[in-house]
């Protein structure tokens, strides 16, 4: 495989009714959010990632978060049962996708929940937070699906946002990164990076050297460029207002089946 994919949604004319749970309500301007929608996907085919839509759910305001509806390990594809009822629908049209692209599939069943935001993947260890929509059923469904492959599957504490990957993601070097105040518990990483800002917690990584990140982490963003890494910046003020963020957007498949 010659190039890197990833799965993307496009939003729908709901957005704006789309859910929030850890803060305030703003209204959403869903002209500029589909914007931002196109120059999320440009950097991602800028960076040489090929991408798939699934069919859009103009029915699901929630939807563009792609991310959430499943966990991509190996060849093998573990559909998310989201925690909120409003999302639960988004999850077919997902499937049907990943699908077609060869992955075997494998489903988390009620009453399990799980969202895949709550899932960081990091060299075999996959932490799992365990807050608001992924129960300890679907956490034990994911481990039967990912042990088998390989995979450690960690549990996490999550009480202060709404997904794990809200609170801490992971650098191309495996150093886990946080805004401190919103992590439960640093200490289940033994290479946590308290970066300054928020947003800057969310990484997307491109390729080794290469990560994606929102345009409102300024000095998380040059803390990276000094530890050497290129970071490419991208404004998603629309989706964090749905407590959205860089990695939700997308479903990254690194190593296609063939
Ligand atoms: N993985 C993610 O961070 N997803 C963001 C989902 C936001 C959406 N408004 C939700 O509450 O489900």
């Amino acid at each position: 495989m010659d190039k890197k994919h990833a799965l993307i949604r496009r939003p729908s004319p709901r957005l704006a009714d789309g859910l929030v749970t850890h803060i305030e309500r703003s209204p959403v301007d869903v002209e500029l959010a589909k914007r931002q929608w196109e120059d999320y996907v440009a950097a991602l085919h800028d960076a040489g990632w090929q991408t798939h839509e699934v069919a859009p759910a103009d029915d699901c305001p929630d939807a563009v978060f792609v991310e959430d509806t499943m966990v991509v390990y190996g060849d093998t594809a573990v559909i998310a049962r989201p925690g909120a009822d409003e999302r639960k629908p988004e999850t077919p049209a997902a499937e049907a996708a990943v699908r077609e692209l060869g992955y075997r599939i494998a489903r988390i069943e009620a009453p399990g929940t799980l969202d895949g935001g709550d899932v960081l993947k990091f060299g075999g260890t996959v932490w799992v937070g365990r807050g608001g929509r992924t129960n300890d059923e679907g956490i034990a469904q994911l481990a039967a699906h990912l042990e088998p492959l390989g995979a450690r599957v960690v549990t996490v504490p999550l009480t202060k946002v709404l997904h794990l990957k809200s609170a801490v993601t992971a650098l191309p070097d495996g150093t886990v990164v946080g805004y401190e105040p919103l992590v439960d518990d640093p200490g289940v990483w033994e290479n946590f990076l308290a970066v300054p800002e928020e947003s800057g917690a969310h990484v997307v990584l491109l390729d080794g050297e290469t990560i994606l990140m929102a345009a409102d982490a300024p000095r998380t963003a040059e803390l990276y460029r000094e530890r050497g890494y290129r970071v490419i910046e991208v404004d998603i003020s629309e989706y964090e207002k749905l407590e959205g963020c860089v990695t939700c957007l997308s479903v990254r498949l690194r190593g296609m089946p063939d």
